[in-house]
């Protein structure tokens, strides 16, 4: 189970008095995600999830509360970050930055059909566009720099060939957009799993965890989403009715310019390589941990979709 903070009946106590939220009725750690701790929160007022971040120290947090206050104000169901008493929206809870955002209703869907993806499709070009004039520029910290750095760090624990197609798929991303660097790009979220959104029945309720948000290439994202919501996980190949569903409602939505569709390949690709990484990373990191090692996500998942971008990666289509 993901909370790696442990939170006491007296530290929950504490923290619901320094809010508008009434009295502790009870609380649950909760057993999804892999980043962060959560906690449902339930109060006399209400509902309501509990974040402390793992990833990040405090200072790092406020950018990612102004991407989710921003797409707030303009009409996404978002996770806003609560003010407490002393008109504060973070704080620290056991050393660790803190937040109290509302709980959203609906669940998270066990798998994507068309219907989702069209709903996904749609809401990320909407996405996309409310984030192009949010004024805070914050670059990944999982972008260009790291994936040249933690494929270095982690070369040694691979396979030959693991090896070289992470080589081989970072240089190819490295002269493609040497040339092509002008890109459109915008807030993007950077991690739209489907575990990340929330839906009631066929309405999608709520987008959550930002906190891999930032300004890079709106195709970059588009390619995060489609892996995720459109590939067989067993093959890594791409379930072209759901892709098909996607990028429409996608392409409905936001015009792309020739030289993104030309990115579009690339993209797949990096956006795949990207996840293999960061899961390889984790599960490195967790080995020696039986406990910790048990909540990765399989790094094999992410290998063979970017293996199905090699072997073939569509080209943007305008579907009718
Ligand atoms: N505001 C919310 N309303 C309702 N449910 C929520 C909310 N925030 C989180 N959850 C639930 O908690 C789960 C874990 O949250 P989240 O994805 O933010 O954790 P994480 O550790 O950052 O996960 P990840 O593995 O995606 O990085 C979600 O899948 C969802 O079921
Ligand atoms: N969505 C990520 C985990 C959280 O960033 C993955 O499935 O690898």
């Amino acid at each position: 189970m993901a909370v790696y903070t442990s939170l006491s009946d007296s530290d929950m106590r504490a923290l619901v008095a320094d809010y508008y939220l009434g009295e502790l009725v009870s609380f649950q750690g909760i057993s999804g995600g892999v980043e962060n701790t959560n906690y449902f929160l339930t109060t006399t007022t209400g509902k309501y999830v509990v974040t402390l971040f793992e990833e990040f120290e405090l200072e790092e947090v406020p950018y990612f509360l102004d991407v989710v206050a921003h797409l707030k104000h303009k009409g996404f169901n978002v996770p806003a970050a609560l003010i407490d008493i002393h008109g504060e929206r973070l704080r620290e809870v056991k050393g660790r930055p803190a937040i109290i955002v509302d709980c959203f209703p609906g669940g998270e869907l066990k798998g994507t059909d068309e219907t989702s993806c069209r709903l996904m499709g749609e809401a990320l070009a909407k996405l996309h566009i409310a984030g192009e004039d949010f004024p805070e520029h914050r670059d990944s910290h999982r972008g260009v720099a790291w994936w040249h750095k933690t494929s270095q760090a982690i070369k040694a624990e691979l396979e030959p060939a693991q090896a070289e197609l992470l080589q081989s798929q970072i240089a190819a991303f490295d002269d493609f957009i040497a040339q092509h660097g002008d890109l459109p790009k915008t807030t993007i979220h950077g991690d739209l799993f489907y575990n990340n959104t929330l839906f009631e029945g066929n309405t999608l309720s709520a987008i959550i965890d930002f906190y891999n948000a930032c300004y890079s290439w709106a195709m970059y994202d588009l390619a995060i989403v489609v892996n995720d919501w459109c590939s067989d996980m067993s093959t890594g190949e791409l379930d072209q009715n759901k892709y098909r569903a996607l990028l429409k409602a996608y392409l409905h939505e936001r015009d792309v310019t020739p030289e993104e569709a030309e990115a579009w390949p690339y993209m797949l690709r990096i956006a795949a390589l990207r996840f293999w990484l960061s899961r390889l990373e984790a599960w490195h990191g967790a080995k020696h941990d039986p406990e910790r090692l048990a909540q990765q996500h399989d790094p094999l998942e992410f290998q063979r979709i970017l293996e199905a971008r090699v072997r073939f990666a569509p080209a943007l289509t305008v579907f009718s």
